[in-house]
């Protein structure tokens, strides 16, 4: 644990886990916090903790005879101090993740090919280290010339104490933002390559494991399901998936579900699967024959948890290694300067705790406050203008009290430039928010329902050119838009509220009254703490969180936000024409909206992206601009 952090409330209840045969410990969209969260005892483990958890339960596995994977599903980039004000950007992380190796398996995420210097340090020092581990299916890197795979494709194992075979993959969903030293092929196309078509005829394999940078509800996963399920209808296929920020576990069927472990070191996702036979004969038998069952839980990333499950102390949790490896990190931190105080923050300011637009929401705050302070161009000053934000580019709350170097990482962690379309038509800008909201390109963080998904052609045609594929499946759901059993649950018949109570016997809100873990609530005994956090519903149903928690609202974010500056939008008169000001990570929309809504509104005039100026000067980035308002306007003195 890092100095500045402190530990979790050690009076919470806390569910336990089930181990099987094959047990996983599995992480993803990191995103850099491998120092932890300083100002949240829940998740406050740094990775030197977790090092010392892994250990314990590696014991506990050898102890059982069982086996443990350790796994992790990309997006280590982007998002915390501790990447990104390196030079370059990630030395440090890369460098504790190697040190600490901990990883059985690895994988890419998106934001580890947004940036080509990224993709570029990622494959020289995290793909030599991590060799056949490091696994890949769908990217290939041109770092010399020559296309190639970007990492290993495949890795066909046995498990230390079992012998179980597995045969291992890589996937990322299909991402086109990347930058031109990659390519990413699209899953469906990879589950008909020869290479990929050998691999699953496999006959030996008692488990697939697809280690993806999917979102569970993501269609990908149902083209690799098929793929296999066509060859192998018992075989186990687990997905150890990601991007999606979020706790998600999704049954395909008896023997194939998707792991989705949350976001930014907040959660460990465990998983075991009990009842594997292993097709090798000389392999040890495993106890538990029989049917084969599948038990996930989401493990709050804190020592007191990792202390529960491991049945260690404060002094008998912490090994050698994974002390040094906090110490490293708090000496990195130092030397980036991280823990420099820039000012207090009067309030908290959440992205989705509290609704957008309202006081207490950060992107409010930045249309009505700091945008229009900050963003500032002499020559075009007294233009009116349009300020527009994709919604992802902003990553974590403010809480109220210390916001240092580090907190502008986390919460503005993108380096994107501020560009400008002079002179619009003002009929044309005002409608370019709802071209935004209409538009499927990503504005947002992980959201499936954003990216640009297959439309029924693509999957019709994929249907014909795979013989093998599974008519069974029900394709239209998928179309429509995925309903699990989750929603089942979340629809089931609810107590009356007004006879809801929690542990401290205060009636409980309507909201509250919806909340899964009520039925435990109503038993729990009183001695146990109740903080915010998560209260996951997933396809197992409600109890997958390990730490029983009260539940906290989730509001919608912003998909764009838009700022006017130098004009009232509701005027009667407003001005013929002002600038559209906007990030460049957004400039094909800004190009595809413009052009768009000129055509519909029978206007000739078209843009191009080249005709786009710079606003601000190529340092001027929006962490830079937060770091000097909260300097400025924010005050020293944290009460
Ligand atoms: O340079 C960038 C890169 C990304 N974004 C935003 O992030 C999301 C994707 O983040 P995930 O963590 O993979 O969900 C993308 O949709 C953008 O909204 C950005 O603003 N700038």
């Amino acid at each position: 644990i890092q100095p500045q952090a402190r530990d979790s409330d050690p009076n919470q209840q806390i569910r336990h886990l089930e181990w099987g045969d094959l047990n996983f410990l599995h992480t993803t969209d990191n995103h850099g916090w491998h120092a932890g969260h300083l100002q949240e005892p829940q998740y406050s483990a740094d990775l030197g903790d977790y090092m010392s958890f892994i250990s314990h339960m590696q014991r506990i596995a050898d102890q059982k005879g069982v086996d443990l994977l350790v796994v992790d599903s990309g997006d280590r980039s982007e998002g915390n101090g501790l990447y990104d004000a390196s030079d370059p950007m990630g030395k440090y992380t890369r460098r504790v993740l190697r040190k600490a190796n901990h990883f059985d398996l690895l994988t890419s995420g998106n934001h580890e090919l947004y940036n080509g210097t990224t993709s570029l340090n990622e494959w020289r020092e995290m793909v030599p280290h991590f060799g056949d581990r490091y696994l890949s299916s769908n990217i290939e890197i041109n770092a010399t010339g020559e296309w190639e795979p970007f990492a290993n494709r495949n890795l066909k194992f046995k498990t230390k104490n079992l012998g179980l075979t597995i045969s291992a993959f890589g996937f990322l969903f299909d991402f086109t933002g990347n930058d031109v030293n990659t390519r990413v092929t699209p899953a469906s196309q990879i589950v008909q390559q020869e290479w990929f078509r050998k691999a699953i005829a496999d006959t030996e394999v008692d488990v697939f494991l697809i280690l993806c940078h999917i979102d569970v509800d993501f269609l990908e996963l149902k083209f690799i399901h098929g793929a296999i399920r066509a060859l192998h209808p018992e075989v186990p296929i687990q997905f150890m998936a990601g991007h999606a920020h979020q706790r998600k576990f999704r049954v395909f069927d008896e023997k194939c579900s998707a792991l989705e472990s949350g976001r930014y070191c907040e959660t460990v996702g465990f998983l075991s699967l009990s009842g594997l036979v292993p097709k090798d004969k000389s392999a040890p038998r495993p106890r538990d024959g029989g049917k084969m069952k599948t038990f996930r839980r989401y493990i709050d990333y804190n020592r007191v948890n990792f202390q529960h499950h491991t049945n260690t102390t404060q002094e008998t949790f912490d090994t050698e290694e994974g002390l040094a490896l906090s110490r490293e990190m708090t000496g990195y931190r130092e030397k980036l300067d991280l823990n420099r105080l820039v000012g207090c923050a009067p309030q908290d300011y959440t992205l989705d705790k509290s609704p957008y637009p309202s006081k207490n929401n950060w992107y409010s705050y930045l249309a009505t406050t700091l945008l229009p302070k900050m963003v500032l161009n002499p020559a075009r000053n007294t233009t009116p203008h349009m300020i527009f934000i994709n919604g992802g580019s902003q990553r974590f709350d403010v809480f109220k009290g210390p916001f240092t170097y580090d907190t502008s990482f986390l919460i503005s962690p993108f380096t994107s430039r501020f560009l400008f379309a002079r002179d619009i038509p003002y009929p044309i800008a005002s409608r370019l928010l709802d071209y935004f909201l209409r538009d499927p390109s990503p504005y947002a963080i992980g959201k499936g329902a954003e990216e640009p998904r297959k439309n029924s052609k693509d999957i019709m045609t994929a249907m014909g050119e795979t013989p093998s594929w599974d008519p069974n499946y029900d394709y239209a759901d998928v179309l429509l838009g995925h309903v699990s059993s989750a929603a089942k649950w979340r629809s089931r018949p609810q107590q009356q509220p007004s006879t809801l109570h929690n542990h401290n016997q205060q009636i409980l809100s309507p909201f509250q009254s919806l909340t899964p873990d009520y039925e435990e609530t109503a038993t729990t005994p009183n001695h146990y703490h109740r903080t915010l956090g998560y209260t996951t519903i997933d396809d197992h149903g409600t109890t997958g969180d390990d730490t029983v928690h009260l539940p906290f609202i989730k509001y919608p974010p912003p998909k764009v936000l838009q700022s006017d500056v130098g004009f009232t939008p509701t005027s009667l008169l407003p001005p013929a024409a002002v600038d559209i000001v906007f990030f460049d990570f957004i400039a094909k929309n800004v190009e595809a909206g413009l052009n768009t809504i000129a055509e519909e509104l029978e206007v000739e005039r078209r843009w191009e992206r080249k005709e786009f100026e710079r606003y601000m000067g190529q340092e001027r980035t929006l962490t830079r601009l937060i770091l000097e308002f909260v300097g400025t306007e924010w005050g020293k003195e944290c009460v």
